[in-house]
Order: C-alpha cells, then sequence, then structure tokens
C-alpha cells in the first residue's frame, strides 16, 4: 500500500492525464472525482493522504473542498491547481492550509514532484506525532510480515519505517550484525510506491575502488576493454525501485563522494556515454558500525552522514528486547523442515539466558538445527548447542507462574541488581541491558 491520493477536478480530461501520470510513477491507490460534492462522502469512507484540488469549479469551489479537508482530515496535504495565477485565491488557499500550488498547464514532473514533497512533509509530521503517541506497530502489516516483533522499541521503528517509506526519502539503518537491517529494508520497499518495481541489494565490501563507476553508473558497449555491450549498472538495474547499500560504513571515503554526487543530482552518466540519465531510485542504506565514530575519525564523510541521518532508523540487539525471542523462535520452528516440533521450558529459558552476540541470525541458526535435532519432538537444552547460563539466575523465571510480564521482568532485574550488591554496571550486563536502561527501570521501580 502506497500513499492514497485524491484528485478533484471538474475537467475529465485533466483527471485522465494526471491519473495516468501518477499511475507511472508507482502511485497506485488513486481516487478521482469530477464532482467536488462527492468529496465529503469520500472523506467519511477512508483516509486520503494527499489531495489535488482544482481552484475553480462549479457547484463548490476548491477552496471550499480544501476548508471541508482540512476540518475534516487535517492531516491530508493538499496540492491546489489553478488556471490562472490569481494571487488573491493562492494566497487564500495557502492560508486555509494548502500545503502548495501550481498553475495549469503543469509542467511533466511538477505534480510529482509537488505531491512527493506533500507526503515527506506529512510524513515528517506523523512522525512527530508519532514519537509522542503511544507504540502503534506498521497499519500496513503485510509489507512487514516478516519482521516477527512485539517488542515497544522494534514496533516503534517499523511503524517510523512505514512512514519514511511512502516518499522518496533516503533512509539509514543502522544495527548490530543480525539484527533485521536487510529484512527492514525489503519491508520498506514493499510500503512504499515503488513497491512493484525492483528491489537490488548491493554490498558496499565487495565494490572495487577502479569498477565504481561501471558497477554503479554501467557503461557502453567499447567503453573500456572488455566491454563486450551495453551493461546496465545498479542504478539502471533498481529504476523505478530501491536501490539498498549495504556495509556503507565500509564504503572507501573516495567513493563516498561518488555516492553522495548522486544522492544530490539524482543524475548518472554510463561510462562512454554523454547523456545523463535520471538516477530514478529510492536509497536505503545500512550499517553495523558507528558512523558518529567513523565521522569523528575522519574515516566517513561528514556530509553524506548528513544527506542519510535524517531518516535514521536503530535497530536494537536482540539481548535488549529479549520478549521477542520465543515469537522469533516459533517462527523459525515453523519455517522449518520440522513446523510441529515444540520447545521445551528448560531449552526456553537457556534461550533467554543467551546474550546473543548474532542477534536474530544466530537465533535463526540454533533453532533451524535444535529442530534436526529434536529426536521426540521437543527441542532440549542440551541441542541447543549454547553456553550454560550462569547458576541462579533463572530461579525467579521458574517461580514466575502466570504473572504479568512486566512484574517477572521488575522481580527478576531486582533480584540480579541485588545479587549483585547493587552495582549498576554489573547488572546491567549480567541482565544484557543498557547502563541507561536499568537505570531508568530502577527509577520507575523507585529504587536507587
Ligand atoms: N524480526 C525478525 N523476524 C524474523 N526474522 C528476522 C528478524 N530479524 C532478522 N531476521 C532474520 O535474521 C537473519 C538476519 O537478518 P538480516 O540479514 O536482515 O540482518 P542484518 O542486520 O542485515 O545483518 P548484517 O548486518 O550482518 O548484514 C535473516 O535470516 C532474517 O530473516
Amino acid at each position: 500500500m502506497g500513499a492514497s491520493i485524491l484528485i478533484v477536478d471538474d475537467e475529465q480530461a485533466f483527471l485522465n492525464s494526471v491519473t495516468r501520470k501518477l499511475r507511472l510513477e508507482g502511485f497506485d491507490d488513486l481516487t478521482a472525482t469530477p464532482d467536488p460534492t462527492a468529496v465529503a462522502g469520500l472523506l467519511a469512507e477512508k483516509r486520503f493522504d494527499a489531495a489535488i484540488l482544482d481552484i475553480t469549479m462549479p457547484g463548490m469551489d476548491g477552496l471550499e473542498v480544501l476548508e471541508l479537508i482540512k476540518r475534516e482530515s487535517p492531516r491530508t496535504e493538499c496540492i491546489m491547481v489553478t488556471a490562472n495565477e490569481s494571487i488573491p485565491l493562492v494566497i487564500q488557499a495557502i492560508k486555509q492550509g494548502a500545503f502548495d500550488y501550481l498553475v495549469k498547464p503543469l509542467q511533466p514532473d511538477q505534480l510529482v514532484h509537488a505531491l512527493k514533497r506533500a507526503l515527506e512533509r506529512g510524513a515528517m509530521l506523523d512522525l512527530l506525532r508519532l514519537r509522542q503517541e503511544a507504540v502503534r506497530g506498521p497499519e500496513n502489516s503485510e509489507a512487514f510480515a516478516e519482521l516477527t516483533t512485539a517488542n515497544e522499541s522494534m514496533l516503534r521503528v517499523l511503524r517510523e519505517a512505514e512512514l519514511h517509506a511512502r516518499s522518496d526519502i533516503a533512509v539509514l539503518l543502522t544495527g548490530e550484525t543480525g539484527t533485521g537491517k536487510e529484512l527492514l529494508a525489503r519491508a520498506i520497499h514493499k510500503a512504499s510506491p515503488r513497491k512493484t518495481g525492483p528491489f537490488i541489494a548491493v554490498n558496499m565490501l565487495a565494490l572495487s575502488t577502479g569498477l565504481f563507476e561501471s558497477e554503479f553508473f554501467g557503461h557502453a558497449k567499447g567503453a573500456f576493454t572488455g566491454a563486450m555491450t551495453d551493461t546496465a549498472g545498479y542504478l539502471a538495474q533498481a529504476r523505478g525501485g530501491t536501490l539498498f547499500l549495504d556495509e556503507i560504513g565500509d564504503l572507501p571515503l573516495e567513493l563516498q563522494g561518488k555516492l553522495l554526487r548522486i544522492l544530490q543530482e539524482r543524475e548518472f552518466t554510463p561510462v562512454g556515454k554523454t547523456r545523463p540519465e535520471k538516477a530514478d531510485v529510492r536509497f536505503v542504506a545500512a550499517t553495523n558500525c558507528d558512523l558518529d565514530v567513523f565521522v569523528s575519525q575522519g574515516r566517513f564523510r561528514k556530509d553524506l552522514y548528513y544527506r542519510l541521518r535524517f531518516a535514521a532508523l536503530h535497530l536494537p540487539p536482540l539481548r535488549e528486547r529479549k520478549d521477542d525471542i520465543r515469537a522469533l523462535a516459533e517462527a523459525f520452528i515453523q519455517g522449518s523442515a520440522h513446523p510441529q516440533v515444540t520447545l521445551s521450558a528448560q531449552a526456553m529459558r537457556r534461550l533467554l539466558a543467551h546474550d546473543w552476540p548474532g542477534n536474530v541470525r544466530e537465533l535463526r541458526g540454533v533453532i533451524e538445527s535444535a529442530a534436526n535435532l529434536a529426536e521426540n519432538g521437543q527441542i532440549q537444552p542440551e541441542q541447543l548447542h549454547l553456553p550454560e547460563p550462569a547458576p541462579g539466575l533463572f530461579q525467579i523465571l521458574d517461580n514466575s507462574g502466570l504473572e504479568p510480564l512486566a512484574e517477572v521482568e521488575r522481580r527478576h532485574i531486582l533480584s540480579v541488581y541485588e545479587a549483585l550488591e547493587r552495582n549498576k554496571t554489573q547488572a546491567a550486563r549480567v541482565l544484557g541491558i543498557g547502563l541507561a536502561t536499568l537505570q531508568r527501570k530502577l527509577k520507575g521501580y523507585g529504587v536507587k
């Protein structure tokens, strides 16, 4: 599901040409009507992310429609279209909350640009609201279906990812290895208007300095020795879709400059050709490095970092979201060759005790291997091949019965904290959470 767009114009030819153009650009959730009086009914049925409104229409003019939309659906960004640049009307529209205005006849990409900017602004405002709201997962559960999680921080990340997905903004995904960055990049693609286009993943570690241009931009036949045919580069292969730049922190400095230029100019010229082509791709970059540190060490260009940091999402390590372990383990069993296998309670406890330096990828490997070994249909702790947990820490889980998770967590945290003579640093390490998280939780329990 991409952005939902409403188009209202009494000129049927205009409606047809706008709908055609927007469909070509990947917007497939379009509602077009020549009748402005139908808008109230449409608003009652569905929420629109953006609306394109003709200012002068018989029956009910565009300003009245704008007023109605801003009253009934204030988050819908409106773009006004006018046949003549009537300044007072335009000023009035902007005062009433319109995002932009365009004068007919429209230049080919003008409307698409305005629409994308409007959607970007809508998404940013939604993000600001989201940060103040209670956590909700993504609305488009289909696009995010492969990501198993019920963890609060993760749900927030997925919802933010969904909001960014609607625009063409470049997204930066950070997180330790195996936390699901590539999976999330694919979900962003599926939740974007580009979902029917290709998803191309490129590992920056595998790029060779001398071949960057040829690999990214493609080349013409005969451009250099061995160039036997015209060859499309990654930018052309990903046209209309998403280009996933994995391990961006490992891109050599000189190539970072070249990448920045593509991001800024959105154009490239294949090696051996003269005419530039449009870079019609959405970039999603990922790294498990700390780019702040890399920038301060001069290993990563500040300008490129700032360009990417605007829409940055961090995937927490699995040891900070142990509440996801059971659901993930069950999902991996379901997807394995032995979907009927179950997890014994002791095996589950062993999974919870482990720190998971390889994160979800490690958990997946452990579960798939154990499912093969579970001869009696149930996975036992020894089949997980994980190190023995420190003794004593799990007694509290044994006695937990059917208590709410928050209460079990509270008692577990406090027992570890007391057992370690209130040493916060050690307790945070044993619990596998950050020191700041532990301090916040202790404060919430009223404990110093
Ligand atoms: N939330 C999740 N739900 C289900 N599977 C997941 C989840 N997160 C990660 N995985 C699985 O874990 C494995 C690693 O995920 P992925 O390749 O997306 O991680 P990554 O962060 O990109 O790793 P790296 O930094 O090493 O490239 C994959 O098999 C993926 O399907």
